[in-house]
């Protein structure tokens, strides 16, 4: 048969049998997807974005999702007068951002991606980092040099946690083969104390992913993935190069998080992380399936 007598369905078919080898390679593998707040602003990539976590689960694969919510957290703290800033990428928080920060990430946030899963027929569960001993944090700290004396100064960022403990107990028991649910995880830890602390959503995502000894994992967000300073795509990084890509001001902002938290996961054993754009329809499924794949890898 020629191409010209070629129909939209053996097209189709044909795209299902080239991804043979990808779903033999992540038969039965875990692969952590942090969905990040810019990612699902729009109603119908959310919507996609819940079915194509559900194709996976039917094609094997075992999706755990952990979720950011930062444009949200920041349009309800502007509605309440509270004023909010960011340090290397981190919201500064302090005891009344921290209520908002919960409310929102483990509210409507954590429901919403809850309910698009279950709606697309799979069977999701919400949790935050604070149930069942899940993630367990200590206080966050950054130090910057002082421009005038150049001594290290530390920097606090309030109630930032950073992952001590990731106990993954809850999250074997539901993605066990017999129930098969899907985590939908809310950034959100506790400390030794029993106080709650704001987690940036792809730090946790990898920490998660380092304890599940995930095959992937895969940050969301709202570019194509790291760009140069040509805003031309990088395909591959080095954990080695990214000191340098900090130093020179080729990444910034929530980048930065996101590319140490994913040279990190590949240091403590996760297979690869990819940094890729949520705003893409079935971003997930082009990643995993195809040969093409998408965003930036950092191995
Ligand atoms: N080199 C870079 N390549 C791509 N994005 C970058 C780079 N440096 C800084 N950024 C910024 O990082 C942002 C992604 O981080 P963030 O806003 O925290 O995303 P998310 O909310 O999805 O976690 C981009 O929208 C961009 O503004
Ligand atoms: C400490 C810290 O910065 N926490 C983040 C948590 C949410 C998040 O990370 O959301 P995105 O992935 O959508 O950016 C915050 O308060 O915005």
């Amino acid at each position: 048969m020629n191409d010209e007598t070629k129909t939209p369905a053996h097209y189709a078919a044909s795209t299902l049998s080239e991804a043979l080898p990808f779903i033999q390679r992540y038969d039965r593998q875990t692969v952590v997807i942090k969905y990040g707040g810019h990612a699902m602003v729009d109603e119908a990539l959310s919507e996609a974005f819940a079915r194509d976590v559900v194709l996976l689960k039917h094609l094997g694969v075992n999706p755990v999702i952990v979720h950011g919510g930062g444009p949200q957290i920041a349009s309800l703290l502007e509605r309440l007068g509270i004023k909010s800033e960011f340090r290397d990428g981190l919201r500064v928080t302090d005891d009344a951002t921290m209520e908002v920060v919960e409310m929102v990430l483990s509210g409507p946030i954590n429901k919403s991606i809850v309910r698009a899963i279950n709606k697309a027929g799979g069977k999701a569960v919400g949790l935050s980092g604070s149930d069942a001993d899940l993630m367990k944090v200590r206080r966050a700290s950054r130090t910057k040099k002082d421009p005038d004396s150049q001594v290290e100064q530390l920097i606090d960022l309030g109630f930032v946690g950073e992952p001590e403990r990731v106990d993954v107990s809850v999250l074997k028991l539901l993605t066990d083969y017999d129930y098969d649910f899907i985590p939908v995880i809310a950034p959100v830890g506790f400390d030794g104390e029993g106080k709650r602390y704001n987690v940036n959503a792809d730090t946790a995502a990898g920490a998660i992913a380092s304890a599940l000894g995930a095959s992937r994992l895969l940050l969301l967000t709202d570019v194509a993935g790291v760009l140069d300073k040509d805003k031309q795509l990088i395909r591959e990084i080095r954990a080695d190069d990214l000191d340098g890509l900090i130093a020179d001001g080729t990444v910034s902002g929530g980048m930065i998080p996101k590319l140490e938290t994913a040279t990190n996961a590949v240091k403590n054993g996760v297979g690869g992380a990819v940094i890729l754009d949520g705003r893409a329809k079935h971003a997930l499924l082009m990643e995993l399936f195809t040969e093409h794949g998408a965003g930036t890898i950092v191995l």
